[in-house]
């Protein structure tokens, strides 16, 4: 075998729908200051300018990463009418900018959040094969499923979903995307299309070509018993939370022994974890660094409004600097609106609170110990082993890194980490392919257009 070590697949996460932003672009003045919140209208110009966006992907692709990736937030979070003050409001459409990137990158991959709720396949087949031309090849579709209320309230006619129905649509969408792609042959003849289900019962003939990599690459976020099965079934990567050694070999256990239901080879579906990383000179340069981040990225606001998400009851006379409610939690409180979930509340709670009184934390201090790990914080050396040992393990087949800073926060990973990986001999220093199926080396779908 010529290839010894397991490679690792990288992709750029652009930051921009929740706090994991800290947004201190330009660095002016103390990054130290605790607590201290993004201004909205200096994060508005560098979340929105295309510069942006065109030099995060710039620097991923001159790591030789397969591809950059963005995600989506269609509402912000809000509990009685606040809006969590670390969340990006005003982010522009994906499948926009991803077009606009395809003209300033060669090789990189592309891929949207679009949520399978709120969209209709006839238009988003074609938007997507409308990419995957544009950029020769490089288009992926991150198909999320949120459905609640609060999001669907923002489409003409309620557009929400039962929480069971959320994956049969996800996964009659994708079916019937990959039928409008496939209608017409490689040669370049368009077939008529018919389709019906329970969802969705269209027919006529699509308007695009099929595209060079005949599918966009299908990516699944979500985290439920469906939801990997729905990956199982029909994704090329899952994006997934589970960060950690442990829960990564767990998760990725459970989610490649689903595919030979499916006929499918482990392979076909890559296991990327979405990480946070700290780089520093020393190991405790690191630390260092890394305990400023967590504190930027829990405001006193943004830990009062964590905890609400939990309780369920308005907190807002609480201090952020002192004990946690001695309350209990409204399991079946409607005052929390939102996409991120804990679990049980009252598990939850329990827990959070014998993590309080062990270490004896503010609600503060709570929240950044138990949301706010970085997952990978050391030297370059150490987290290039690190990152090596997580793949040798099977506990992922790559990363999707998520940077704390925009537009500059991967250039470090890509100067100083990328290097070790690829004299460690598990990663490319080269891209040998044009497509973003070449990088990830999953099959074409039918014959290669
Ligand atoms: C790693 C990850 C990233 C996600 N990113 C997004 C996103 O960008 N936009 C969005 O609307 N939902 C996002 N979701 C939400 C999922 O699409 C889904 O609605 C949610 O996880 C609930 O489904 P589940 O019960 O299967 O986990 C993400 C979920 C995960 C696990």
């Amino acid at each position: 075998m010529s290839r010894q070590h397991q490679q690792i697949h990288l992709a750029a996460h652009f930051p921009g729908v929740n706090n994991t932003t800290v947004w201190t672009v330009p660095p002016a003045g103390p990054t130290t200051t605790p607590g201290r919140c993004a201004p909205r209208s200096p994060a508005l110009g560098s979340q929105i300018d295309f510069d942006s966006f065109a030099h995060l992907a710039r620097t991923a692709e001159r790591g030789l990463f397969d591809f950059f990736f963005l995600a989506e937030g269609l509402r912000l979070r809000e509990h009685n009418g606040r809006i969590h003050d670390l969340d990006v409001v005003g982010r522009p459409e994906s499948i926009t900018v991803l077009n606009a990137l395809a003209a300033v990158t060669e090789r990189l991959g592309l891929a949207a959040t679009v949520n399978a709720t709120f969209n209709e396949p006839y238009e988003l087949a074609r938007r997507l094969a409308s990419l995957d031309h544009l950029s020769g090849g490089r288009a992926a579709w991150n198909v999320v499923t949120s459905s609640d209320a609060f999001t669907g309230e923002n489409f003409r006619r309620g557009g929400f979903l039962d929480r069971a129905d959320r994956y049969t649509r996800a996964a009659e969408f994708v079916a019937t995307a990959r039928e409008l792609w496939d209608s017409w042959t490689p040669d370049g003849t368009p077939r008529p299309f018919a389709h019906t289900g329970r969802h969705f019962t269209i027919d006529g003939e699509f308007g695009v070509p099929r595209s060079p990599q005949g599918h966009p690459v299908v990516i699944q976020a979500g985290d439920s018993d469906e939801g990997r099965e729905f990956a199982a079934s029909a994704a090329d990567i899952i994006f997934t939370r589970h960060g950690s050694l442990e829960a990564g070999r767990a998760f990725y256990a459970d989610v490649k022994r689903r595919l030979a239901r499916y006929g499918r080879a482990p392979e076909e579906l890559k296991i990327m974890p979405g990480v946070t990383l700290v780089l520093g000179d020393t190991a405790a340069d690191a630390q260092e660094k890394a305990a400023e981040i967590r504190l930027q990225q829990v405001s006193p606001q943004t830990a009062l409004l964590t905890l609400e998400q939990i309780w369920g009851v308005d907190l807002s006379g609480y201090d952020p600097d002192g004990p946690l409610p001695d309350i209990d939690p409204d399991p079946d409180s409607q005052l929390t609106q939102g996409r991120v979930r804990h679990g049980d509340p009252l598990a939850v709670a329990a827990k959070w609170r014998a993590l309080s009184e062990e270490k004896g934390l503010s609600i503060r201090q709570t929240v950044i110990e138990a949301n706010g790990r970085q997952s990978f914080i050391g030297t370059p050396e150490a987290v290039a082993a690190q990152m090596a040992e997580f793949v040798a393990a099977d506990a992922a087949d790559g990363f999707i890194l998520v940077p704390h800073l925009t537009p500059g926060g991967l250039d470090d990973f890509v100067d100083r980490v990328v290097p070790l990986l690829q004299e460690r001999g598990v990663f490319r220093t080269a891209y040998t392919g044009t497509t973003l199926r070449d990088h990830l080396g999953l099959p074409f779908p039918g014959e290669r257009g």
